[in-house]
């Protein structure tokens, strides 16, 4: 059984992340950080697989051709321990642990400081889903069912309140009616799209401005 684990959503950046490893499970590691938005990816590795290797021959990772010593953890902030080798991965997880960088290890999870969850996407929506590593392949199905079933439904929902959010924080609105209005808008949001925008915005505005009106003369009444 696993420690509970703390979810974050990382903004890489030019980050440095080191990934020890150039076979499958490696590729599948660093697709993932190219699309959650790492510009400084280099893979540690004798041999790459071949989508490491275009992806390394297209300039979208950087390839050191060489076994794991520890200086190439110099100045990463993230590390994925990735090799076919338990006991390397566990050398480099321990290192890694011992510079206080982050660092998972792919062949035994319970030995990194972070695991990587299976993520679905859909626009600015992302859902990041862990068994805390008790059935990765469970997680991975749950992924899919997000993004062909749920995700898709609340695409233009979210773009409506993107849009909604940023404008109501605007205005001389309070914190208090600006919570008041964005729940509304919420449960609204995902048929909101039917009626032209400013019509949708003007009827929230008034009903908002309407219940908090209601809300302070209660108040009045009350003291
Ligand atoms: C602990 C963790 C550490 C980490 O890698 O971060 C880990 C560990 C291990 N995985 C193993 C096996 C498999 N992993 C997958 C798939 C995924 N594994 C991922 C994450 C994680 N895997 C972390 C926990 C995540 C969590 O549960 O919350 C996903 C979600 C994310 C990703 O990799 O990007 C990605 C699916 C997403 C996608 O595909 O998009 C499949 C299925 C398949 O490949 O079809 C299998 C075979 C079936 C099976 O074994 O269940 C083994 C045994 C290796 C061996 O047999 O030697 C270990 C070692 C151990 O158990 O410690
Ligand atoms: N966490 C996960 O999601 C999963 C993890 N695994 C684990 O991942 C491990 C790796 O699997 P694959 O990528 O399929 O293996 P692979 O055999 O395709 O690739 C291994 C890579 O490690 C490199 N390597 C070996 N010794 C090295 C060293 N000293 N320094 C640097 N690189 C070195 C090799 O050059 C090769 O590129 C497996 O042993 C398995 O335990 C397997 C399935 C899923």
């Amino acid at each position: 059984m696993m420690d509970e684990v703390y979810p974050i959503m990382l903004r890489l950046g030019r980050q440095r992340v080191v990934v020890v490893g150039g076979g499958s499970i490696a590729a599948r590691k660093v697709n993932g950080l190219l699309q959650g938005g790492a510009q400084s990816v280099t893979v540690i590795a004798p041999q790459l697989c071949e989508k490491l290797q275009q992806l390394a021959d297209e300039g979208s990772i950087c390839w050191q051709a060489k076994r794991y010593e520890k200086s190439v953890l110099k100045s990463a902030g993230l590390v994925f321990a990735a090799t076919d080798d338990r006991r390397l991965n566990e050398q480099i997880s321990n290192d890694a642990l011992n510079c206080d960088i982050l660092v998972c290890n792919v062949s035994d999870g319970e030995q990194g400081s972070f695991i990587t969850p299976a993520v679905a996407r859909s626009n600015e929506l992302t859902v990041a889903i862990s068994s805390g590593g008790s059935s990765p392949a469970l997680v991975k199905h749950m992924k899919r069912e997000l993004e062909h079933n749920y995700l898709p439904h609340y695409d233009q929902a979210q773009q409506l309140l993107k849009r909604l959010r940023a404008d109501v924080l605007r205005t001389d609105m309070n914190a208090r009616q600006r919570q008041h209005l964005l729940s509304l808008a919420v449960s609204e949001a995902v048929e909101a799209a039917e009626q032209p925008y400013e019509t949708w915005y003007a009827s929230l505005y008034n009903r908002t401005v309407q219940v908090e009106g209601e809300d302070a003369e209660n108040e009045r009444e009350n003291n």
